[in-house]
């Protein structure tokens, strides 16, 4: 038996439960047809990986003892004033150490380091005009920034936004050879995009969603107006910074895209090199499918991360959510391992985000934060301190902290003069007007306070709209005795990963938001509060600056091992190791995928052959394709499949072409086929098979003697049930199977719902019966054991050649059909000696031998020229109602002789339609397809 994602087929019995898995869940049966023998697993490939890390990192540990000058790495300088970030060590260049080849198999540590290109919305540094072609550089401020400045392992390159508009091409010029020296390159925008798509679609429109603030209230319909225009601009400025990187991509270069501000950019890149390796992460929270849906402009956004081939996030919680969006939104197949869309695979999987904490550790022995401690120390003397660095932006929840912070001082009027807040709000996006809205409600809430909890020499909130250098900040998460950092929703929160690294003496208290994705990570050490909850808030506040010292060493060791092991150099190369590992199992998937369908060798094939048999499926294969999302109406056109009208022409000129025999073989029922096809000249096979008609006579049944149908009226019970309670599902009763169906229902309930429904076949009153069940993508089917489309063809081919007094044998075959697993036993029929099992990849492309002229091997297929007598002597025939029973029993002897079915390997073609994986020798991609070959071939007569 063959397994696809998509469809498990188990006869009913209790101890296959286990195997009872629906998509996207651990344990899919995916995961054992991917894993061809002998080839690493995906866990295996990255755990090789990160030992070679290991091994690697403790080599450039012994490395770093040596004399500098036996060190090929140099550290070009930061020219900067204001700057707080002007470590010699950022911004390096390349050193040797370490290179895997793509199977992450070779160690080659004097090879040199892997090309990253990094690209983000804003660099790591932003630009400062001095004069027409002079520049100075400041650090950019930003989780970002602090994130990927961590990052050392490769040779990279960043390329991004320098955060000021350069019109002129003498300043362009001058400010990219400053930026080369710190191994940046600038994507240049005008003012104009900067405003539509920076200010307006990424930070008014998608921040703020992602955020769950939802759109500025007041300017709402502004807002709605102007999306679209917004939208053009993003996608504009995203194929801008796609020209660059394509402009400095070298083959093998892993580009890294980051954030919300690029979403439309891995689309841009696959669409131009294919081959190129793309990753896309996200920085913020992504939030739950009902705020995704909101957006006018979601599926286009969606499907350009997509076209990554890893897609990133900090917590497990927004990979879920995103993989929940592609499922709900765009109708995706959700897998353990990703998204899947017609065959390809972007890989979805969390990363959470670190710092570089050694710098943090070290910074801290420096005589500049030494003093800086002093006089904060001596400034603060007799009070405790609490701390709160943040942008001054909505989604740090600043206005709930001070609110909080005063809830604190009114129930507690004995800390009044005993304790500080001191509260660094670094400006940000200060052309929004919702930020500008922000400060001056800050300002306003703070002023009231100290006013009215101040004296003459002291207030409770110290408030500084600025930023700080490293140094100073530095020095205050060494002092300060508790940060209070409350996130209304926040994509990680480094601040307090930087908090905890420099606490290490101090041992402080670490209050954070649940709403802050590093509440996952150290959550166990920090006091959790919802920020919204200012009545929690002010008594955690209390908790903290009570806590006993054992209780504060414990807390801060669980969250300092944490902070200094999960670095933003382990984030990275972890990313980069498991886009690698992504990139290899795509190659290898794409090899289990059969290769598109040579049309013209088909078709030449075809003009040369005297007796063609064309099998051809109905549903998805020669009915208009449906959408499930995207059309409301989709769900009643289904219920009542119809031909394509462009196949109308060209089916009926192959139907009239004497040389040639057409079958529509479908699991439709007979009045299906028969309102589509009775105009045609051809034969109809419904159900599977299990009837059948040549449609200038009569149905027949060819179903087997001994098939009992006796289990229907209990699994209709069943469906009946999940039907009335499944929204959106619908079931069908045929003659021989019943089909419960729930694509246009809620995709998790509709699973849900489909695994109840299962668990009831197999353990309730017809486990015992001789059936298939047989679970489509949406659909659970049952039927008989001895129903596949594969077990009807020997029957039908004896009454076709025997209807037809067949002088010739069938020398061409091509069968085509979107069918079940279960159904393509149908591809094998004709050349039985291939297991199933093989995958694509390894089957010949074109066989050695297909069905020939052996005598006695299968019913109704050899038979003797002229003569008809064997079958007619195992056939019997009886009359129910208007259907005339043609009943063939399953062994039949024949007589030596000539085959009605002479096959060489070349003339058979047996191809799947708009599947993923399948045993066809062949495949093509959609119906459209369908109609293209059917056309070629009846002009080829
Ligand atoms: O570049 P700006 O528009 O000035 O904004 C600064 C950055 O803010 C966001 O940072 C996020 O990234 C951090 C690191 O992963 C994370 O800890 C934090 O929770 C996020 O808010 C934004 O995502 C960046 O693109 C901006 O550069
Ligand atoms: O004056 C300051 C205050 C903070 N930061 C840095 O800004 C980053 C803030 O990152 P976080 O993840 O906490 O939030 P984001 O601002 O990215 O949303 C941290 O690395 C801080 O060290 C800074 O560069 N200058």
């Amino acid at each position: 038996m063959s397994i696809s994602s998509q469809e498990i087929c188990i006869l009913p019995n209790k101890n296959n439960l286990a195997l009872l898995q629906t998509n996207g869940m651990p344990g899919n049966l995916y995961n054992i047809c991917s894993n061809l023998p002998a080839t690493p697993t995906r866990l295996e490939r990255l755990l090789r990986d990160r030992e070679l890390r290991k091994y690697s990192k403790c080599l450039n540990d012994c490395e770093a003892e040596l004399p500098s000058s036996t060190q090929d790495c140099f550290s070009p300088d930061l020219e900067t004033s204001t700057c707080w970030f002007n470590d010699e060590e950022l911004l390096e260049p390349v050193s040797a150490s370490r290179s895997l080849n793509d199977d992450g198999e070779r160690l080659d540590l004097r090879a040199s380091k892997q090309r990253l290109l990094v690209v983000a919305n804003r660099l790591p540094v932003s630009a400062v005009r001095h004069g027409e072609d002079s520049w100075q550089l400041e650090m950019s401020v930003g989780g970002l920034v602090t994130a990927l400045l961590g990052v050392k392992e490769f040779d990279t390159r960043w390329i991004g936004w320098a955060g000021v508009n350069v019109p002129d091409e003498i300043g362009q010029k001058a400010l990219a050879k400053a930026l080369d020296e710190k191994r940046c390159i600038p994507v240049f925008l005008d003012e104009e995009v900067v405003h539509q798509y920076y200010n307006g679609y990424c930070n008014n429109i998608l921040w703020p969603l992602f955020h769950y603030i939802g759109l500025p209230q007041e300017d709402r319909l502004a807002t709605t107006r102007s999306f679209q225009s917004q939208f053009d601009a993003y996608k504009k400025a995203n194929q801008l910074f796609a020209d660059v990187v394509n402009e400095h991509y070298e083959e093998g270069d892993v580009v890294w895209c980051h954030d919300y501000h690029l979403m439309f950019l891995p689309k841009c890149l696959k669409e131009r090199n294919s081959k190129m390796k793309v990753g896309w992460f996200l920085h913020t929270p992504f939030p739950s499918s009902e705020i995704h849906r909101m957006l006018p402009s979601r599926l286009e956004l969606l499907r350009s991360v997509l076209a990554a081939d890893l897609v990133g996030f900090h917590t497990y919680d927004y990979a879920r959510h995103f993989v929940s969006a592609c499922t709900r939104i765009l109708g995706l197949e959700g897998t353990p391992e990703g998204v899947e869309d017609q065959g390809k695979l972007t890989r979805i999987a969390a990363f959470p985000v670190g710092i570089d904490s050694e710098r943090f550790i070290k910074a801290l022995e420096l005589p500049e934060v030494q003093d800086h401690m002093k006089v904060l120390k001596q400034r603060f003397a007799g009070r405790k301190v609490m701390l709160g660095v943040d942008r001054l932006d909505m989604i740090k929840g600043i206005p709930q902290k001070i609110l909080a912070f005063e809830k604190f001082l009114e129930e507690n009027p004995n800390w009044r003069n005993k304790v500080v807040l001191l509260q660094i709000a670094v400006p940000t996006r200060t052309d929004v007007p919702e930020y500008q809205k922000l400060t001056s409600q800050v300002h306003e809430i703070v002023g009231r306070i100290n006013g009215r909890f101040g004296s003459l020499t002291a207030v409770p909130i110290h408030h500084l709209d600025r930023s700080l250098d490293f140094h100073e900040l530095c020095a205050l998460y060494a002092v300060t005795d508790v940060a209070l950092v409350t996130s209304l929703r926040d994509g990680m929160n480094l601040v307090s990963y930087e908090y905890v690294a420099c606490q290490e003496s101090k041992k402080g208290v670490l209050i954070l938001s649940e709403f802050a994705g590093a509440a996952q990570s150290l959550g166990a050490g920090a006091i959790l509060v919802n920020p919204w909850n200012v009545t929690e808030v002010a008594s955690s506040i209390g908790y903290a600056l009570n806590m006993p010292a054992d209780e504060r060493e414990k807390r801060h060791h669980h969250n300092f091992k944490h902070v200094i092991s999960h670095t933003a150099q382990e984030w990275a190369a972890t990313f980069v190791s498991e886009l690698n590992v992504t990139i290899v199992e795509a190659q290898l998937r794409t090899r289990q995928i059969p290769p598109p369908l040579p049309i013209e060798v088909a078709v030449d094939r075809y003009s040369c052959s005297n007796n063609r048999l064309l099998i051809l499926g109905f549903n998805a294969t020669l009915t208009e394709p449906v959408d499930t999302l995207g059309r409301k109406d989709s769900q009643i056109n289904e219920w009542e499949p119809k031909l394509r009208p462009d196949l109308q022409e060209p089916l009926r000129k192959l139907c009239d072409d004497p040389k040639t025999t057409v079958l529509i073989l479908s699991g439709s029922a007979r009045n299906v086929l028969d309102d589509n096809f009775s105009d045609y000249n051809l034969w109809l096979a419904a159900e599977n098979g299990m009837f059948l008609r040549v449609t200038t006579g009569d149905w027949m049944t060819t179903m087997p003697e001994n098939l009992s149908m006796e289990w229907v009226d209990s699994v209709k019970n069943v469906f009946e049930y999940f039907t009335d309670r499944t929204p959106r599902s619908q079931f069908e009763v045929r003659e021989t199977s019943l089909i419960w169906n729930y694509k246009y229902s809620d995709v998790e309930f509709g699973r849900l719902q489909a695994r109840d429904l299962l668990q009831h076949l197999w353990t309730g009153p017809i486990s015992n019966a001789s059936l298939d069940v047989v679970q489509g993508r949406r659909s659970v089917e049952v039927r008989s054991v001895a129903v596949t489309k594969g077990a009807a063809i020997d029957r039908i081919l004896g009454e076709i050649v025997h209807n037809k007094g067949m002088k010739e044998p069938i020398d061409y075959v091509l069968c085509i059909g979107h069918f079940l697993t279960k159904d393509e036993d149908i591809y094998t029929f004709f050349e039985p000696e291939l297991p199933s099992e093989v995958p694509a990849s390894v089957r010949p492309q074109v066989p050695t031998q297909v069905r020939t002229s052996t005598a006695g091997s299968r019913a109704a297929l050899l038979l003797k020229q002229n003569s008809m007598s064997a079958v007619e002597q195992n056939k019997s025939y009886s009359i129910d109602g208007d259907t005339l029973h043609l009943m063939v029993t399953d062994r039949i002897s024949f007589q030596e002789g000539s085959s009605v079915l002479d096959l060489q390997a070349n003339d058979y073609f047996s191809c799947s339609v708009a599947r993923k994986r399948s045993n066809s020798r062949y495949r093509l991609q959609s119906s459209d397809e369908v109609v293209t070959l059917l056309r070629e071939l009846a002009d080829h007569r």
